[in-house]
């Protein structure tokens, strides 16, 4: 192998750049040229591809966001953008490719290789943590920080003025971001995307609460939850508890931003070292990540396969909530 492409893709993640500055040494240390394709599929189809060198990354380990940008692509879901895509590749004589980014950069990267011979490693840039063969993936620490944050600011009001807050987080398909915020940030009840939740008895544990002298209350809602939005639960849930305040908040994009917390930062330097390593030793249509501060390469395949909630930590939000 003697020249690289690397993409960041998707939603952007704290964290991503402190992974593209290992891939960009790492695969330097070793010989090899690195290209660093512009707006992930996007540029890879519109041929923004350009040689990088240890200086492109300098400065970059601590920054949000990411320097090579980041699209999501309708074209590369076409047969016909994926071919535009490996005749530019083709044409750089580009050999193998690192694609940092969350579940839909890999299901692309798994229909690429199914049509085109290019051996590729994934690296999990996501905050959702939404990915099998990690137990964490680069961004979700910062982003679960960063909506904790949020919620102590919120609770304090909450407190202040005896209210109940239904605060939305991001997670479409996934609710670690709203589970482990809850337990951070003491919530008395999650909404997760991966629990049937049932409204009356979420009316009913609040109304328990309430006679139990509770004078304020978080609830945390994943985007994805099947009963709706916060918007549309805390609309719901004022209906049947009228005598009590409700507020609605959205935490929104502020917990895709930031700079990478330290554990990011290292997370991201050992995946991206570790996708090069992966990558010059023959390993593709894998992603690398880390199981119990372990360096493993786990199947596309297998990482794509839904990730089951901690149903331990569930348990343990309820019992610390009364
Ligand atoms: N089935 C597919 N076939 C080909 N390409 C795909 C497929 N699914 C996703 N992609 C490509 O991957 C891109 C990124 O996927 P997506 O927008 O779902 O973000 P992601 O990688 O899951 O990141 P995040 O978790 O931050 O949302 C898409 O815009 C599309 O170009
Ligand atoms: O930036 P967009 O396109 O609104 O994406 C939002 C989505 O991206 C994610 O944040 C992942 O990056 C999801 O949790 C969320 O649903």
């Amino acid at each position: 192998m003697k020249k690289i492409g690397v993409f960041t893709s998707g939603g952007d993640s704290p964290g991503m750049n402190a992974c593209l500055r290992a891939v960009v040494r790492g695969a330097l240390y070793y010989g090899i040229e690195v290209y660093g394709i512009h707006r992930g599929y996007r540029g890879m189809i519109e041929n923004d591809i350009h040689k990088m060198t240890s200086r492109d990354v300098s400065n970059i380990i601590q920054r949000g966001g990411t320097i090579l940008k980041t699209a999501r692509s309708q074209r590369f879901m076409t047969k016909e953008g994926r071919e535009k895509a490996y005749q530019n590749l083709k044409n750089l004589e580009i050999d193998g490719l690192i694609a940092i980014g969350g579940n839909g950069t890999l299901t692309g990267m798994k229909a690429f290789s199914e049509e085109h011979k290019i051996p590729f490693v994934g690296a999990p840039g996501t905050i959702d943590n939404d990915l099998n063969g990690t137990d964490y993936t680069i961004g979700f620490d910062t982003a679960i920080n960063t909506a904790l944050e949020a919620i102590d600011k919120i609770r304090d009001t909450a407190d202040s003025l005896e209210r109940g807050f239904f605060i939305e987080v991001m997670g479409r398909h996934c609710g670690d971001i709203a589970l482990l915020t809850g337990i951070g940030g003491g919530a008395e009840i999650v909404m997760l995307p991966e629990i049937v939740d049932d409204l009356d008895e979420i009316v009913e544990s609040i109304t328990q609460m309430l006679a139990n002298k509770k004078t304020s209350l978080i609830v945390v809602v994943a985007e994805g939850d099947e009963l709706g939005n916060a918007e549309e639960l805390g609309e719901k849930v004022k209906e049947k508890i009228p005598k009590f305040k409700f507020r609605v908040t959205n935490l929104g994009h502020i917990q895709r931003g930031g700079s990478p917390t330290a554990a990011d930062r290292v997370l991201a330097s050992q995946l991206g070292l570790g996708a090069v390593e992966g990558l010059l030793s023959g390993k593709t249509n894998v992603m690398v990540g880390q199981l119990k501060r372990k360096l493993v390469y786990t199947s596309i395949d297998e990482c794509l396969k839904p990730r089951k909630i901690d149903n331990e930590l569930i348990r343990m939000l309820r019992i610390l909530s009364i």
